[in-house]
């Protein structure tokens, strides 16, 4: 049995377009995936799909073999602290009137986990490399960069077993870039990380396994260093054809 398993996902926004389209994959824990395509690939769309935010059309996601049902509250409260998910944009996500323990303190609040709250909220912080003093200040008192790690320990406050990682760096200039991925890279022996990105080079540092997407489907998927060194799919191709460089 699979920490997640994805079995013949289906989704469409109207009856005109299917955005996501017979989709199956599996992760295991402890092996980061990362999922790659162009621009209105279906990539959002699925990790909307994986954090029960959006509604199949049809098939299944489940965890650790329970299926992902979000009627059921008491499984979604479980399921919430166990699937946690960092986006793109570190300015937008964080609440400018908030200080950054509530902010990070948010998960173990809104979930009622019965824990220590300012010792799990220091840890977070220590984790992902925050100034000691960051607590009490305020999201516009950061830069790109630590916005990204007031995130990511937002993230992980609670603890969760899968980070759902949506263009985290693309935000950011690039020695800041190489920096959070150098954090994501160390948390990974704690959690596992599902990385969207248009940037297959994030991906070959971040994740053993990569599945490429293309019109809602994925088209190949397998080892990173498998799929990029064989690339079979023309599409999987183009897309190490167009990336200037490799690690
Ligand atoms: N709320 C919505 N209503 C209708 N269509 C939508 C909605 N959100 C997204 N779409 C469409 O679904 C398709 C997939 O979008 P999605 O954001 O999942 O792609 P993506 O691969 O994440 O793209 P990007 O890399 O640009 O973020 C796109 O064609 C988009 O226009």
């Amino acid at each position: 049995m699979s920490f997640i398993q994805v079995e013949n996902l289906s989704f469409r926004y109207d009856q005109t377009r299917t955005i996501i389209e017979d989709l199956s994959l599996s992760l295991e824990k402890g092996r980061n995936l990362g999922i790659v395509g162009e621009s209105g690939s279906g990539k959002t769309t699925l990790l909307r799909l994986l954090l029960g935010l959006a509604q199949p059309s049809a098939g299944s996601i489940s965890i650790d073999g329970q299926v992902l049902d979000t009627k059921n509250w008491q499984f979604m409260r479980d399921f919430r602290r166990r699937v946690q998910a960092v986006f793109q944009d570190p300015y937008s996500s964080l609440d400018p009137r908030q200080a950054i323990f509530d902010i990070v303190a948010e998960p173990l609040r809104a979930l009622k986990i019965d824990v220590d709250v300012a010792k799990a909220v220091a840890e977070a912080a220590t984790a992902v490399g925050l100034p000691a003093d960051a607590a009490q200040r305020y999201p516009h008192e950061f830069s790109g960069g630590q916005r990204q790690r007031i995130a990511i320990a937002r993230a992980i406050v609670a603890r969760p077993d899968l980070v759902l990682a949506d263009e985290v760096v693309s935000a950011l200039d690039l020695s800041t870039r190489i920096l959070i991925v150098d954090l994501l890279k160390a948390l990974s022996t704690s959690v596992t990380f599902v990385v969207v990105s248009h940037d297959i080079a994030l991906v070959a540092l971040l994740c053993p396994d990569i599945a490429i997407m293309e019109k809602g489907r994925i088209v190949e998927s397998g080892p990173t260093e498998h799929v990029l060194s064989n690339p079979v799919h023309p599409y999987t191709r183009r897309l190490l054809a167009s990336t200037p460089r490799l690690p």
